[in-house]
């Protein structure tokens, strides 16, 4: 354990391992596997990179095991149904019993997907994250939350399925392409808007740091975010309630992400317009003043993300994905709303003529 672990406590604790070189620990990886059946899954281009060294790590800490991979095309347009029924050939192929475990090597998407495909296989195996974006060590592998997208809507077949353990090795972030470091940096100011001001004002001090890739700014970042998911999942695990602030410009982002066919805009890039956009929505409503959320856009600007909706999408057509966002009830839309630095709240029966407001003014 390094200082920068973090716990994720409730009915089935795990524990969230942050380090430079981890993934070249075969007991570590290999603690949680208690069959003898692992399953390796990657994109094509985390793979090529690190699922050797993970393969290997894995087969000399446990040379009685059976370690296969998986290898799906890279990008958001692959985290479908198809590609899942390819993780769970992988499975059967493998011969997978229910004592095994799928290892999720890579950014949320493939995090998203084999977390999935272990939810499922024989009702539920066991899953280690092994995120290698920077996205996916501050939030995608935590929680328990994995999916895959349909042409309707982002993350709309799924369940909750907490991984045994989530291995982070921060070193893996010397090969994450620049746009994606920045992609993960809008979840991170999510985590400073929702829960901690004190946490953006940090952001803003050390934006060079993380943006040139600081090791040790990054690694603050992480273990800042990881504390503050672990928090909100350890006490509401299966979103009635309090994790629902985790979804913070989410509504909109995702309604971006669809309409685009989830080809233009990456998920860190949707959400961090989304939040600007569920900022102006709270200060229409009388919540987050103006002051506040021109702040809030330019710590995302300075972060090298986004802050308006791409041109040529239909405000019609992004309310009518709202429609089917997960928070949405038969009563209709329910949006996290900004009470500024540090607080959001869920709000029920948002007029939807506001949301086009919004989305028209943008
Ligand atoms: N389950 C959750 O709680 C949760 C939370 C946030 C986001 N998500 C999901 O996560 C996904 C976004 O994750 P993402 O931003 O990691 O996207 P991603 O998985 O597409 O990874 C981004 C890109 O970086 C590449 N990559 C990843 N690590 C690399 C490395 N170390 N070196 C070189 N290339 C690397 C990938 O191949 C990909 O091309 C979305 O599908 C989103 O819905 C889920
Ligand atoms: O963990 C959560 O809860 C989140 O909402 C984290 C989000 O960053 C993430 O994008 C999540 O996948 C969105 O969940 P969804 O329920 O809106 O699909
Ligand atoms: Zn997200």
């Amino acid at each position: 354990m390094t200082a920068l672990d973090v716990e994720v406590g409730g009915a089935r604790p795990y524990r969230i391992h942050i380090g430079a070189g981890l993934l070249d620990d075969g007991a570590l990886l290999a603690r949680p596997l208690r069959g003898r059946h692992a399953l390796v899954a990657s994109d094509g281009n985390v793979a090529p990179l690190y699922a050797a060294g993970v393969v290997d790590a894995l087969r000399a800490a446990r040379p009685d095991a059976q370690v296969a991979t998986c290898v799906i095309p890279p990008g958001e347009q692959e985290k479908t149904l198809a590609r899942f029924g390819e993780a769970i050939d992988a499975l059967a192929a493998l011969g997978a019993t229910r004592d095994a475990c799928v290892y999720a090597l890579g950014g949320g998407v493939v995090g998203d997907l084999a977390g999935f495909a272990a939810a499922c296989w024989m009702r539920g195996i066991d899953c280690v994250q092994l995120p290698t974006s920077l996205l996916a060590m501050v939030d995608s592998s935590v929680g328990g939350k994995t999916a895959v997208d349909l042409p309707q809507g982002k993350n709309l077949v799924g369940a909750f399925h907490p991984p045994r353990a989530v291995v982070a090795d921060t070193a893996t972030l010397r090969t994450l392409p620049a746009r994606e470091l920045r992609a993960g940096l809008a979840e991170v100011v999510k985590y400073g808007a929702i829960a901690e001001s004190g946490f953006l004002d940090w952001l803003d001090a050390h934006a060079d740091a993380l943006l040139g890739g600081d090791a040790d700014a990054l690694s603050e970042a992480i273990a800042r975010s990881c504390a503050h998911k672990a928090a909100i999942v350890e006490r509401d695990p299966f979103e009635h309630g309090e994790r629902a602030l985790l979804n913070f410009g989410h509504t909109f982002g995702h309604a971006i992400e669809t309409a685009q066919d989830y080809g233009a805009l990456n998920h860190g890039e949707a959400v961090a317009v989304g939040m600007v956009l569920a900022a102006r929505l709270s200060a229409a409503l009388g919540l987050a003043t103006d002051t506040d959320t021109m702040i809030l856009r330019a710590l995302l600007q300075r972060l090298g993300l986004p802050t308006e909706p791409p041109a040529g999408l239909a405000p019609d057509t992004l309310l009518a994905h709202m429609r089917l966002d997960k928070k949405a009830q038969a009563s209709g839309l329910r949006f996290v709303l900004w009470d500024g630095p540090g607080h959001a709240r869920v709000v029920a029966d948002v007029p939807e003529d506001a949301v086009l407001d919004v989305l028209r003014g943008a």
